[in-house]
Parts: C-alpha cells; sequence; structure tokens
C-alpha cells in the first residue's frame, strides 16, 4: 500500500504522527550543522526513542535509507514536510482574538508547518477593524459572508463558554478542521475533525513526573 492510501485510511498511528515533526525539527537542525547523512540509530540516541521505532515512524513515508549511512538528510526533510501537509499552506480563520490568539498571531512558526492565519473574528468592540501582524480582525457575525471554501481550518481561542457554540458556527461555514485550544468537548458531526490542545496538559504531566523523580 502507497504511503498516501496508508495516511487516507488513517493507518498511521497518532503517536508516529506526532513524533514526525520532531524528527523535522532534529533534522534542520543537522542540515544547519552540514550533515548530509542521518542514521535512525543517531536519531534515536539523540532524541530519546527507539531506533526501531524511528525506523517504523519513517517507514509510514516513502523514504527508504541506505544501508550503513542512513537518511539523506534533504531527502528525508522534504519527505516528511510533503507527508505532513506542510509544504502547501492551508490558510486558516482564527476566532476569539484575546490573549491567546494574539500569541498566535503573532507566531511565525505556524507558516513553516504550513498553516496561515487570514483573518481573526471576535466579539470584543476594541479589537474589531484592528489588524495583528497584518491579519484583520472581524466581528464573528462577518463570519457568515466571508465564508470560503479555501478557508476549512479554524482555530479556536474563545472563551470556554462560547466553545460549542463558536464551533457550530464554523463547521456551518464550511470549516473541516478544528483546532481547538478551549477546554471544552467540542460536539459534531463526523464531518468535521476537531483536534484539542492544551499547554496545561502536558504541564499536569511534568509536574505529576516531577514529583516522581528521585531526590
Ligand atoms: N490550550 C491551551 O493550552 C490554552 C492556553 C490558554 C488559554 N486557553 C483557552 O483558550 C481560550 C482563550 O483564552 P484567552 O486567555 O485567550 O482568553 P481571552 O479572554 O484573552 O480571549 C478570548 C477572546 O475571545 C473573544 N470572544 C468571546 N466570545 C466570542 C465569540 N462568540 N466569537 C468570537 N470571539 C469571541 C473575546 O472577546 C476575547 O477577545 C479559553 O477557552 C482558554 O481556556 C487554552
Amino acid at each position: 500500500m502507497s504511503s498516501e492510501n496508508k495516511k487516507k485510511e488513517g493507518l498511521v498511528p497518532e503517536p508516529s504522527l506526532r513524533r514526525m515533526p520532531c524528527y523535522l525539527a532534529y533534522l534542520k537542525l543537522a542540515k544547519r550543522r552540514n550533515q548530509e547523512f542521518v542514521s535512525s540509530t543517531h536519531i534515536a540516541r539523540d532524541m530519546g526513542v527507539d531506533p526501531t521505532q524511528v525506523t517504523k515512524d519513517l517507514s509510514y513515508t516513502s523514504i527508504v535509507g541506505k544501508t550503513r549511512v542512513g537518511y539523506e538528510v534533504n531527502a528525508l526533510i522534504e519527505v516528511l514536510e510533503d507527508f505532513l501537509g506542510f509544504t502547501k499552506l492551508d490558510k486558516a480563520y482564527l476566532f476569539g482574538a484575546g490573549s491567546l490568539g494574539n500569541a498566535l498571531l503573532h507566531d511565525h512558526g505556524l507558516d513553516q508547518y504550513g498553516l496561515k492565519i487570514v483573518a481573526a473574528f471576535d466579539v470584543d468592540p476594541k479589537v474589531i477593524g484592528r489588524s495583528i501582524e497584518g491579519v484583520p480582525i472581524f466581528h464573528v457575525s462577518e463570519f457568515e459572508k466571508m465564508k470560503d471554501e479555501n478557508v476549512q481550518v479554524g482555530i479556536l481561542t474563545v472563551p470556554a463558554e462560547f466553545a460549542q457554540d463558536v464551533a457550530q458556527l464554523m463547521a456551518a461555514g464550511g470549516i473541516k478542521g478544528i483546532w481547538n485550544f478551549t477546554p471544552i468537548r467540542i460536539r459534531l458531526g463526523d464531518d468535521v475533525v476537531v483536534q484539542d490542545t492544551s499547554l496545561y496538559a502536558h504541564l499536569a504531566v511534568m509536574f505529576n513526573r516531577m514529583g516522581h523523580v528521585k531526590k
């Protein structure tokens, strides 16, 4: 089965997908250090992952390593970026231009990961009509008129109490993927992918692990 088909059928396990951007960052660093080749053993050692896991993760892409030398750094960067969809720029709308929304609007890293915020929506008269990093902010009621089939990604950064309603509005307006930063479990039909993301979840894990570190 081709890697494209595997991806379509959702056979790539989530932990593998989550590790791939880390491999990419590692490889970009290797490139800056003028390294031409890198082996899965080296990636594994430097990233603290099992070598067989690295090989397995990379096998979901089309790349094959060369015996003894490993993977060509440039080629692997290209393959990973393409596989993860980072080469084509997806347009996104942001809902909630508050503290977190602002931070995301200022994050230049998103472009490198294939996401470009083209407009933001809010209800606060203090921000409506302004631009942040060149991204215009509209009243959320304008979204209906601005429906665009080329914008299928929505970033949800509104207060928790409005999250479900705004998510429904997004879905009704043709948004197919919601990057949900709110702590609310969004309920929508199967035609919309909702990806929850929480800094605090990782903080909780860190605190828990710190409690188990030997003193
Ligand atoms: N996932 C994370 O790691 C993480 C981190 C910080 C905050 N959050 C969550 O992100 C959300 C935003 O947090 P914040 O600190 O930026 O809050 P904030 O109050 O600074 O910003 C929220 C913005 O949403 C706007 N808003 C309110 N109702 C709206 C609506 N119906 N449509 C569009 N915009 C609307 C507000 O006017 C405000 O500008 C919260 O749900 C918070 O819990 C998550």
